[in-house]
């Protein structure tokens, strides 16, 4: 906090009637403040103090322990590999929508040697995971249906986005696996906008430029040309991804409440989808 996108989900949590932990963090060059927090439609709020993230090994003396505590993470790609190592090592479940960094490491902390209590996903928005479940459903039920279309991706945001779109990263994988073992689509060909101009001429309404969107468009055609296909999600704001995240800590809870702060469990946000909490 108070970057964007944590500061939505903070006020989601309020929204839906959870409490704020009176602490968390915030990025290395902030000196320890407080700020408050109130959700805009219920207008109920809370007083929160952000820790630099150098001091994150003081956070858990701050908060007295943390049980009962579900922690969001909406930071940077530079951080979620120490923040993932610190939420394991203290036993904090957690709520991973921030994206980039070594997603593989992140996999391998939460995993080994045991399981841990979260849901990491690069994407919190509803219907965006029922989209991914469906295209997970199809490269399932007919891999290599597409077999020998080219794949094109653009994607756009905000001109301060560090990393490339992790939904995007996502999606391509099923949509690889449509197209099949010959498709050769790599990361790098993703054409990312970031800059206001291109941005804009991608249909980017003025106001959510530098606010915050998430246009996304893949295109397949058929190798003569003659077939095109385009999937297209275009969101401005961030409200989409807070409410989603909001009830992700809530499924989130329940599942350690349920089955015990013992064991743990990596879970996605087509597991939250699935279990009907979204
Ligand atoms: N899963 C999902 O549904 C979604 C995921 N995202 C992802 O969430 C992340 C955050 O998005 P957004 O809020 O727009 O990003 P911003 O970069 O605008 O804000 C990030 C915030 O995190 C702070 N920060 C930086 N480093 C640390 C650290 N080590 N520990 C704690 N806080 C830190 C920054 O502080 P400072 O400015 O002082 O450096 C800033 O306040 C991105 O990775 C984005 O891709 C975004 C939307 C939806
Ligand atoms: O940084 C953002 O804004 C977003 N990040 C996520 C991503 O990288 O996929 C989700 C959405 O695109 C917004």
């Amino acid at each position: 906090m108070p970057g964007p996108m944590a500061t939505a989900a903070a006020e989601a949590c309020l929204r839906k009637g959870m409490d704020l932990a009176p602490f968390c963090l915030t990025g290395p060059d902030i000196e320890e403040t407080e700020i408050e927090i109130t959700d805009p439609d219920t207008k109920r709020s809370q007083k929160v103090t952000l820790v630099p993230s150098t001091k994150i090994g003081s956070l858990v003396d701050k908060l007295g322990g943390v049980e009962g505590t579900v922690a969001i993470d909406y930071t940077h790609p530079s951080a979620v590999n120490g923040n993932g190592e610190f939420y394991v090592k203290n036993r904090i479940p957690f709520v991973m929508g921030t994206t980039g960094g070594d997603r593989d490491l992140l996999m391998k902390t939460v995993t080994s040697p045991s399981p841990h209590y979260c849901v990491i996903a690069p994407n919190m928005g509803k219907q965006i995971v029922a989209m991914q479940n469906a295209l997970e459903f199809l490269q399932t039920q007919f891999p290599a249906s597409f077999e020998g279309y080219t794949l094109k991706i653009t994607e756009s945001h905000q001109k301060k986005k560090a990393d490339t779109s992790g939904t995007a990263l996502a999606v391509i994988d099923s949509i690889k696996g449509m197209v099949g073992p010959k498709c050769t689509f790599q990361q790098d060909e993703i054409n990312m906008l970031r800059d206001d101009a291109s941005s804009k001429d991608f249909g980017v309404p003025t106001e959510y430029l530098e606010a915050g969107h998430a246009f996304h468009t893949y295109t397949l055609t058929s190798p003569d040309g003659s077939v095109e296909f385009e999937l297209k999600h275009n969101v401005c704001g961030r409200r989409v991804y807070a409410e989603g995240t909001a009830d992700a800590v809530k499924f989130l809870a329940k599942q350690v409440e349920e089955k015990g702060d013992g064991g743990g469990k990596v879970f996605n946000m087509i597991d939250v989808l699935e279990a009907g909490a979204l």
